[in-house]
């Protein structure tokens, strides 16, 4: 581990990424102005959301998107708005976003950076004011330098992720983020127009208390999984969903336990995105010392065929996804019945 450089709380980003870029001799500087760009875009993101219900930007944008979900304004606003800052940054060539179909070619072919982009995550949550996020991945190109990107560029294995990180619009607006040498999270403070490192070394528990699933579809979900719900009533475990992937994300980070978007009948693939949504999160929880599979396979070993294809998300503190794990890939009778019969032959 090269990590000789540990921050003391409150340093700016600005000054951290450049620390940061001193230990790598031959950094030239293009991934840590790229991480400014994405920082920049979000306080811009993070002025809209502040004062989203006076400036009506609130509500539909009266279109869907690739995904067929009808997008919120603030989606196309956030969506524009990382666009703008990633082409005009400069240091990045290619751009797979949710809010668009085909990859976005920034018109920097001599960049050499991808990024992939939930502009605006927990959509559903904008108008009535809960917490939302932005999710991003950031890949080096496969292409030549000088071509546009192509999707060998897009297509990307999650552990080939160079940075991937998140940013919270909450109580308090956060940008956590890993380059691969742990994962840190920055305090925005907006009267300064700042972050400040706040999290440094951000590491989740072993395993927690907190299950959180949209359980609306326990009878779509796979056995394994209603069993792995059961288990966790049983253990009288709490049960907590956003309804915003960012904010349950970040709060196991920090409490510890489990996130679960599984396959339904609804979304028979899961309803999270591979590329801007789960490599990302992975990224981050493997490298605070968590676990994120799709029920059986590990993320960030799964090959994308799709921009916007999904997957089953089970992510999270290490001793409980493997407990779902093992839950999923159970083949004996379903967890209550064996409960019952195990009662019936005690009573
Ligand atoms: O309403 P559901 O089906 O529980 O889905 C909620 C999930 O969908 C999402 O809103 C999907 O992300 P977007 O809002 O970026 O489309 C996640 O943030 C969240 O965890
Ligand atoms: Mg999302
Ligand atoms: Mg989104």
């Amino acid at each position: 581990m090269l990590d000789r450089f540990t921050a003391p709380v409150g340093t700016t980003l600005d000054r951290f990424i450049a620390q940061k870029q001193e230990q790598f001799p031959y950094a030239t500087g293009e991934l840590s102005q790229l991480l400014r760009d994405i920082a920049l875009a979000s306080k811009i993101i993070n002025r809209e959301i502040n004062r989203a219900g006076l400036s009506g930007i609130e509500g539909a944008a009266g279109q869907e998107n690739v995904q067929g979900e009808s997008q919120q304004k603030l989606d196309v606003v956030a969506d524009v708005r990382f666009t703008r800052a990633l082409q005009k940054g400069g240091e990045t060539c290619g751009i797979v976003s949710e809010e668009c179909d085909n990859i976005i070619d920034t018109g920097n072919p001599h960049a050499k950076y991808i990024v992939a982009i939930d502009p605006l995550d927990g959509s559903s949550n904008i108008d009535v004011n809960v917490l939302v996020g932005t999710i991003f991945s950031i890949y080096r190109r496969k292409s030549p330098i000088g071509t546009p990107p192509t999707m060998q560029d897009m297509l990307q294995e999650g552990t080939e992720q160079v940075a991937a990180g998140y940013v919270l619009y909450g109580s308090s607006t956060m940008l956590v983020y890993s380059t691969g040498y742990g994962v840190n999270g920055f305090t925005y403070e907006p009267s300064l127009g700042e972050y400040f490192l706040s999290h440094p070394g951000m590491k989740i528990k072993d395993t927690g208390n907190i299950y959180s699933i949209n359980e609306g579809g326990y009878y779509s979900f796979p056995q394994g999984v209603r069993d792995y719900i059961d288990y966790c009533k049983e253990e009288e475990y709490s049960g907590r969903y956003i309804g915003s992937l960012v904010g349950d994300f970040h709060r196991n980070m920090l409490k510890g336990g489990i996130y679960i978007y599984p396959a339904t009948s609804k979304y028979q693939k899961g309803k999270l995105r591979l590329l801007y949504e789960c490599n990302a999160l992975s990224f981050l929880a493997e490298q605070a010392g968590g676990m994120a599979t799709d029920g059986s396979r590990r993320i960030l070993n799964i090959k994308p065929t799709e921009l916007h294809q999904r997957t089953p998300f089970f992510v999270g503190s290490p001793k409980m996804v493997q407990k779902a794990m093992d839950f999923l890939n159970e083949e004996e009778e379903p967890f209550l019945a064996q409960k019952t019969k195990k009662m019936k032959v005690s009573s």
